[in-house]
């Protein structure tokens, strides 16, 4: 017996424990510093040597809007060549604004396709996405995989712009309003305090001013925006629910019982959206007076130096727009703890995501001492199969399947059939003792409800090899064996065959595909109790005389199948033995 782990399909190594910084890094750093690199970064500089463009611009403007004023001042200047230049400094702008609009999106959709490529590769390699379901240890992979990597890649982005642009606006336009500001005196315990720049002083004291009321104001919005991405998906997951059952809820008339879960879903989603419209409203009032307010106040506040004739309308002007300037950069660093709150949040979301992908590649081998022979097809000794909660559910003390032997497995229902089917292939990690089989690759599994992939009907009874690996005249002649010779015609069509096809069809179509790949073990579960009798024991005569030497392990409910099988595994009180078939 060969002790080693049978192979699961390949796909990376598992990603250790990380913590909570290692694991931000790993998030942020992998397109950063990978194939994927050089290309990235040099987009990078180039968008942040655009927020340093788009900076010096606004700086042009405040220039030219200095000019222009005075200009009307002193009714003297050549109009024209000042309006060239305010046309010239508006084409920047708006090519500039282009470029950046152009290559943050490029550049934080390649980050979220090498995101999807990693998270999608990781979830489905060792079938953790499987196995992620049969644990309900993680809620919507898919939530996180299609929505957070966008918003993340679209967030941090927004955030690394956005703190350039405030630092490089910031400091071009502290220098403006510094050689615009006089001294400021200010009175501390009868002492007079001279300050250089009254007017990057009030700046700062209205930036922090309006920032501290309009993160008071807003500060519901970002939580309830989290919430309110957690009840939609609440909600579309329901609806998918009603999507998938649509016809067993039909057959049940269960359209109320539906109907209310879908209600009761939707108005949690209503009531998180009202208040957050209730803090959005508020918050668009607030901001609503300050844009109102922001263009007045340094004019206000230069007012007395202009009417005193130190100043011209030309620098109020200026003064203006480097006051605005300035107090929006310094408001960008109070402002933006939402976006980084949300950035922690999705962070956060995909570290529980990278937990549940950290599932080592085989994690039935905890206890289970599982490899493969070839001489018996099967041997299982001690076998003890538990639920994922503990308790013991079957124990299989020796079971040897001979090459060629075709085994019936029967039992009450619950008495742990399927899951015993499940151990052998690999997809049930609480189990302990000893267990052999075949190679992976000489077995085929037959479930209930065959699998097959959205393509041409082709595809699907080829797989999983390619479609194009059969003959069609073999396929007609083997849908024609199995009474489906109606589908020959729609071989090529693409459909979701697993909704499109009667369930009798599909696992029709399975044995379709068993006799294509040609096994040397078969291992099914109630592979046949969609069809009726003359189908069912078409299928088993077809495939034992195309297969005469297989091996056979099938759990089936129906007496009249047993006579096809060679040997008799019972499943009852707990216990796998063999017994005796029925003469
Ligand atoms: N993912 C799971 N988590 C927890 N318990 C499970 C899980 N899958 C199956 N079980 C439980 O294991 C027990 C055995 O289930 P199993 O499907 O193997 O029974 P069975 O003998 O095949 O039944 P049937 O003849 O009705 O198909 C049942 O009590 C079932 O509820």
């Amino acid at each position: 017996m060969n002790a080693s782990a049978s192979p699961l399909p390949e796909g990376p190594a598992p990603v250790a424990a990380t913590r909570r910084w290692n694991h931000a890094l790993r998030l942020l750093g992998g397109f950063w510093s990978g194939r994927e690199a050089p290309v990235a970064w040099a987009m990078l500089a180039v968008l942040l040597g655009l927020q340093f463009g788009t900076a010096t611009l606004g700086l042009w403007m405040a220039e030219w809007e200095k000019t222009f004023f005075d200009m009307l001042q002193t009714r003297q200047g050549d109009l024209a060549a000042s309006l060239l230049r305010f046309a010239g400094i508006v084409g920047a702008f708006a090519a500039v604004g282009f470029a950046t609009s152009y290559l943050s999106a490029t550049l934080a959709l390649r980050w979220r396709a090498w995101l999807n490529a990693d998270y999608t590769a990781r979830w489905m390699a060792w079938r953790r996405y499987y196995r992620i379901e049969r644990s309900g240890t993680l809620d919507n992979p898919d939530q996180r995989i299609a929505e957070d990597l966008d918003l993340l890649s679209r967030g941090i982005l927004g955030l690394v712009t956005g703190f350039t642009f405030a630092v490089v606006s910031l400091v071009q336009f502290t220098g403006l309003l510094l050689s615009l500001s006089a001294p400021l005196t200010i009175t501390v315990l009868g002492h007079a305090l001279v300050l250089p720049g009254d007017m990057v002083i009030w700046g700062f004291v209205y930036a922090v001013g309006t920032s501290v009321l309009v993160v008071f104001v807003g500060r519901p919005i970002v939580a309830r925006t989290m919430r309110q991405q957690h009840f939609e998906a609440d909600y579309r997951f329901e609806l998918i629910h009603v999507r998938r059952n649509a016809e067993q809820i039909a057959f049940s008339r269960a359209e109320p019982v539906e109907l209310g879960n879908l209600a009761a879903r939707f108005s949690a989603l209503r009531r998180n959206m009202h208040g957050l419209i209730l803090a959005t409203t508020n918050l668009g009032v607030v901001q609503g007076l300050i844009s109102q307010l922001t263009p007045m106040t340094p004019i206000l506040l230069m007012l007395p130096r202009y009417f005193a004739g130190r100043m011209t309308i030309g620098d109020v002007m200026q003064g203006r727009n480097a006051f605005n300037q300035m107090s929006v950069a310094l408001s960008w660093f109070m402002q933006s703890y939402g976006s980084i709150a949300t950035q922690i949040a999705i962070i956060r979301r995909l570290r529980a995501f990278d937990a549940a992908l950290a599932l080592p590649p085989a994690d039935a081998a905890a206890d289970l001492e599982i490899g493969e022979c070839h001489e018996p097809a099967l041997h299982a000794r001690d076998l003890a199969v538990r639920l994922p909660s503990g308790p013991l559910l079957v124990t299989v003390p020796d079971w040897q399947v001979e090459i060629g032997e075709r085994w019936v497995v029967r039992g009450p229902s619950g008495a742990g059939k399927s899951t015993l089917l499940r151990v052998i292939a690999g997809l049930w990690p609480e189990a302990s003792g000893h267990l052999a089989h075949l190679p992976q690759e000489r077995m085929m599994f037959l479930p209930q409800r065959a699998y097959f992939p959205i393509g041409p009907l082709r595809a699907a009874l080829a797989f999983p090899a390619s479609a194009d690996a059969f003959a069609a005249a073999d396929l007609a002649a083997a849908l024609a064996r199995f009474n489906l010779a109606h589908l020959e015609a729609r071989l090529d069509e693409v459909a979701p065959w697993t909704d499109v096809l009667s369930p009798g069809e599909q696992q029709r179509l399975a044995f379709i595909r068993v006799l294509l790949h040609r096994p040397d073990m078969l291992v099914m579960d109630e592979a046949t109790s969609a069809l009726d009798a003359g189908n069912a024991a078409l299928a088993y005569s077809a495939v034992l005389q195309a297969l005469p030497g297989l091996t056979l392990i099938s759990v089936v409910h129906d007496d009249a199948l047993e006579i096809h099988h060679t040997h008799l595994l019972h499943i009852a009180d707990g216990i796998a033995r063999r017994a005796s078939l029925r003469p």
